[in-house]
C-alpha cells in the first residue's frame, strides 16, 4: 500500500467514525443499527465500510473494513514498521453488498444507511413509493420545489444483499437531462439508504429526506 493510499484509508476511517457518531446522536443508529461507506477507488471498486455489529456511536477510525464490488472483504496487508490502520478480526457490515451495489450503479462517493423511524413509517403507509411534491426541502435533494412529484422508492426487506441490490436497481430513479436522480431508497420495515458525492452530501440527503418523510407520515396525504 502506497503512502497516499494509506492516507486515504486513514482519512476514510476517521470520517466514517465521526459521521457514525453524528448519526447515532440523532437517534438514527440505535443499538448497533446502521452502516456507512465511502468509495476509495472505482477501478477496481473498493469501499471502506463500517464494521459489523459495533456500537456506531463508539467507532474509531480503525473500525472499518475494505470491501470489493460484491461487498466481500479485501485484505489490506500491514506495512512493515507502520502501525496497523485497521483493527484485526472485524467483519464488514452485513449490508456491505448493498453499499457496493449503490456505489457502482449511482457513482456515489458515499452511502449512508440509517434506521430512521420516519422512513419505516413512510414505507408502511406508501409501500409502492412515497410521492412528495411542492415542498421547499425537495431542493435539498436536487429537485424542484414546485409542480413535480418526486417518488421515493420502497423495496421489500431481505437478508440477501444480492436480492436487495437487484430490487434497488429496479427501483432506482436515475437522473434525466431535466430531473436529478432520487438519491435515496427506503427498505421496508428496515430503514433508509441515502448517497451522494461524498459523506457530507450523503448526510445532507439523509437529513432532508427524513424531514420530508416525517411530513408525509404526519399528514398522510396520498396525493402529496
Ligand atoms: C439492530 S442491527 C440491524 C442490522 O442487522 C442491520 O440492519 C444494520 O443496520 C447494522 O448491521 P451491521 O452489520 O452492524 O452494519
Ligand atoms: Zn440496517
Amino acid at each position: 500500500m502506497t503512502a497516499p493510499e494509506r492516507a486515504t484509508l486513514e482519512a476514510a476511517g476517521r470520517a466514517l467514525a465521526a459521521e457514525s457518531a453524528r448519526f447515532a446522536g440523532m437517534g438514527w443508529m440505535r443499538g448497533t443499527s446502521g452502516n456507512l461507506s465511502v468509495t476509495l477507488t472505482r477501478n477496481p471498486l473498493r469501499l471502506a465500510v463500517t464494521a459489523s455489529g459495533l456500537d456506531k456511536n463508539e467507532l474509531t477510525g480503525a473500525d472499518i473494513v475494505v470491501i470489493d464490488r460484491l461487498g466481500e472483504p479485501v485484505d489490506i496487508p500491514q506495512a512493515p514498521g507502520q502501525p496497523a490502520l485497521l483493527r484485526a478480526g472485524l467483519r464488514p457490515s452485513a449490508e456491505a453488498g448493498l453499499h457496493a451495489r449503490i456505489a457502482e450503479v449511482t457513482g456515489a462517493g458515499a452511502v449512508v444507511h440509517v434506521h430512521q423511524l420516519s422512513a419505516v413509517l413512510a414505507g408502511h403507509y406508501f409501500p409502492d413509493g412515497v410521492p412528495i411534491r411542492d415542498m421547499e426541502m425537495l431542493k435539498g435533494i436536487g429537485h424542484s420545489a414546485h409542480d413535480q412529484t418526486v417518488t421515493v422508492p420502497v423495496v421489500p426487506n431481505d437478508q440477501d444483499m444480492t436480492v436487495l441490490g437487484d430490487a434497488f436497481e429496479q427501483a432506482y430513479v436515475p437522473a434525466t437531462d431535466d430531473v436529478a436522480e432520487v438519491p435515496v431508497l427506503i427498505v421496508a420495515n428496515h430503514g433508509i439508504y441515502a448517497w451522494g458525492a461524498d459523506l457530507l452530501q450523503a448526510r445532507q440527503h439523509a437529513e432532508i429526506i427524513e424531514w420530508l418523510l416525517r411530513f408525509k407520515v404526519e399528514t398522510r396525504e396520498p396525493a402529496r
